[in-house]
């Protein structure tokens, strides 16, 4: 035996830590990327029909009132409510019909009333609309049971934005419902910022960047850098394809040279092996801000600058790539993007599952929801792709110990809360 070979005792946990190691809490690598990130500057202006998913960069201001004049929420009969009184009002009708689109012109005198339907500008003389199942009309009067509610049925001008107001706030993201409601205000141009272009490379000797193309057994396939594209698209960015690269600094180097984006995600050699190239090179040539993240799957995340741009080096297990960008570069998206940093919407639902977990370290399950409760993978291996095809979002557990047994309610993050659809 060699005096000089001696080995610590076989704990077999890649968690136990090496000495004078310390791991990064989740809570702290994600304080100091919010701390260190802010928005890109540059915006354009675009009209709203061109501009879903963008974010604000400015307030949007309604330049005219919804609705622009008072109008009638349903089809009816409208009147001046101070002509009217308790028990049947029998109303003479004027001529003609107040409609959407089609104003009625002339004033409708005390007494009377005038056929008006949903959306019609109230005519002069008109502010109260009595629904017309609660009416009997002939070809010259109409009749209801009163007395009616003052302005019932009316809708008044600007009661739901006034021209002036803000109406979408910056930072907003641009959803469906936002364009409903510029349109509405007449809001024809808007200020927002330029899509966020994030680069995605992959690294790795034994990586195949494309299906279909030829591999021997000992290659594989890419299969990180087609999702995170995807997630990158599916969360509004303009994904940059920086292809894939041999493990090799100077190849690596290079690559994040020449791409011209705003921040770049890699997958592989994060971890401390002796081709783990990406994080030596950021620790060497960039500025490392955290590494070795107290997270499972995910620890050997790499969190750099390199000439200014934010890279996010990512362990090469296609899971714990998975958890890295759902939950480290989403909200750091975000952010750049003008948005702000986003937190998801977990959900609170009892387990279907057992499990018992070491304190120290966040862990993600893969998991679904079936039937009210959550049930996750059968295997927790990271390299067990077809987990997070299974899985429609994760269990969160804390970093402390926690021994889960079926009822017990769990954090659920669905994927849809990640913005992965
Ligand atoms: N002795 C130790 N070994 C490992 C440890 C450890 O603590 N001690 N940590 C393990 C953990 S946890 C992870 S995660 C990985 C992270 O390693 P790297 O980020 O350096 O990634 P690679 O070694 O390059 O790859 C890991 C694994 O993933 C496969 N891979 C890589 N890229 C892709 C891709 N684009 N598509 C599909 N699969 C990919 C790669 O072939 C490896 O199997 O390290 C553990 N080891
Ligand atoms: O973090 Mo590795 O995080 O298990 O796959």
């Amino acid at each position: 035996m060699n005096d000089d070979l001696i080995p610590p005792r076989l704990r077999d946990d890649c968690f136990a830590m090496p000495q004078g190691v310390e791991w990064v809490p989740v809570s702290d690598a994600l304080a100091r990327l919010r701390a260190a990130l802010g928005p890109i500057e540059d915006t354009q202006t675009l009209h709203p029909t061109s501009a879903l998913g963008a974010v604000l960069a400015r307030d949007a201001v309604g330049q005219r009132s919804n609705p622009p004049r008072p109008n009638s929420a349903v089809d009816g009969y409208g009147f001046a409510h101070a002509a009217t009184g308790d028990g049947v009002q029998e109303l003479p009708l004027v001529q003609g019909v107040a409609a959407a689109g089609r104003p009625f012109d002339g004033t409708v005198p005390a007494g009377n009333a005038v056929r008006i339907l949903t959306g019609a500008i109230l005519p002069k003389g008109v502010d109260t609309v009595v629904l017309e199942e609660d009416c009997a009309a002939n070809a010259t009067h109409v009749a209801f049971d009163g007395p009616a509610k003052f302005r019932a049925n009316a809708r008044a001008a600007g009661e739901d934005m006034k021209a002036g107001e803000i109406a979408v706030r910056a930072g907003q993201r641009l959803r469906a419902p936002d364009l409903a409601l510029l349109s509405a205000l007449n809001i024809a141009e808007v200020t927002v910022f330029r899509p966020l272009r994030v680069g995605v490379l992959s690294t790795g000797d034994e990586i195949i960047a494309t299906a279909g193309q030829p591999a021997e057994p000992h290659q594989i396939y890419d299969a990180n850098r087609p999702m995170l594209l995807g997630l990158v698209q599916g969360w509004g960015y303009t994904p940059v394809d920086l292809g894939h690269v041999r493990d090799d600094p100077d190849e690596i180097a290079a690559r994040l040279d020449s791409a011209a984006v705003d921040v770049i995600l890699t997958t592989g050699g994060a971890s401390a092996g002796d081709e783990d190239h990406v994080s030596r090179l950021l620790r060497d040539r960039g500025t490392l801000s955290s590494w070795r993240i107290a997270l499972k799957p995910g620890r050997p995340l790499a969190l750099a600058l390199w000439d200014g741009v934010l890279v996010i080096g990512m362990p090469g297990n296609p899971v714990a790539a998975l958890v890295c960008a759902a939950i480290f570069a989403r909200p750091s998206l975000s952010l750049m993007a003008g948005a702000g940093w986003c937190e998801p919407l977990a959900m609170h639902v009892p387990a279907a599952f057992s499990k018992q977990k070491k304190p120290g370290r966040r862990e993600f399950l893969r998991a679904r929801l079936v039937d009210g409760a959550v049930e996750v993978f059968a295997s927790e291996g990271s390299g067990r792709i077809s987990s997070i095809s299974w899985a429609d979002g994760l269990v969160e557990l804390p970093d402390e110990a926690c021994d889960i047994s079926p009822g017990m309610l769990v954090r659920y993050l669905p994927y849809a809360a990640l913005g992965i659809f």
